[in-house]
């Protein structure tokens, strides 16, 4: 390196920097402003915004919870489909706010009246496809399970409307680390062909806080500057 630095140890510091940001945009207050039915009533908002999708019961609302460190603010349960609409929350400063969270109702089973199911379901294929501010759909996948085809669909979606997605592996206490770093490279390698995938498959636990400092940091690149 010009200036003497070893690779590694600049790595190291940009990474330890990257966290930092992260920890810094999720320690800001984290407001619900509300839950939209139909596209009509999402805010217009010129800030830029990250979606949480995936199927039922994947850990949307837990992963939204642990981002923020707030137990309560996205409603979890055991019952899939409990997410109905699409929440909206903003992070960040009072009346400066630099990033807009987005948690979606779960694609796929959900005990609910199969027209609620499909009604849903067409909000949020509107809403991934043509929603001006959204910089980044996390696309959560238990990573007991990995990619389903109702993934795959909506994978295939994002291709075509060139939405940004990141494949967020869930609930990565219920596997042991043999099996998460399998799952993992098996998710890279089938996202090699999705033209609009992030190569980078992040690993989560909403229970033990394991890589939600990462997880924070991506989101961290997307937000808004922080206020000079
Ligand atoms: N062990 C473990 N359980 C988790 C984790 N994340 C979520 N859960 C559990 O999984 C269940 C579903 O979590 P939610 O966060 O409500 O899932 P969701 O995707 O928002 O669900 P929908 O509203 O149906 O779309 C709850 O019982 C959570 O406690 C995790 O990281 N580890």
């Amino acid at each position: 390196m010009a200036d003497g630095t070893a690779p590694e140890v600049e790595g190291a510091a940009a990474q330890a920097a990257r966290i930092e940001a992260g920890r810094v945009l999720f320690a800001q207050p984290c407001t619900f402003l509300r839950g939209v039915v139909d596209l009509a009533g999402l805010p217009a908002s010129g800030l830029p915004e990250v979606a949480f999708s995936g199927r039922s019961n994947v850990g949307k609302s837990s992963l939204v919870n642990a981002l923020t460190g707030r137990n309560t603010l996205a409603r979890t349960s055991n019952t899939p489909g409990r997410t109905q609409e699409i929440n909206l929350f903003a992070l960040g400063p009072d009346g400066r706010p630099r990033l807009m969270l987005a948690d979606l109702p779960g694609h796929g089973f959900a005990r609910a009246p199969k027209a609620k199911v499909d009604a849903w379901t067409r909000l949020v294929n509107a809403y991934l496809k043509g929603r001006p501010p959204l910089r980044r759909v996390l696309l959560l996948v238990d990573a007991r399970h990995g990619l389903k085809s109702v993934d795959r669909t909506v994978m295939g979606l994002l291709d075509g409307a060139a939405v940004n997605y990141q494949v967020v592996l869930t609930k990565a206490d219920k596997l042991g680390i043999k099996a998460v770093a399998e799952q993992q490279a098996a998710t890279v390698a089938a996202l090699r062909e999705h033209v609009a995938a992030h190569p980078q498959v992040l690993v989560t636990s909403a229970q033990t806080g394991a890589g939600i400092p990462e997880l924070r940091a991506a989101l961290a690149e997307i937000a808004q500057p922080p206020a000079p």
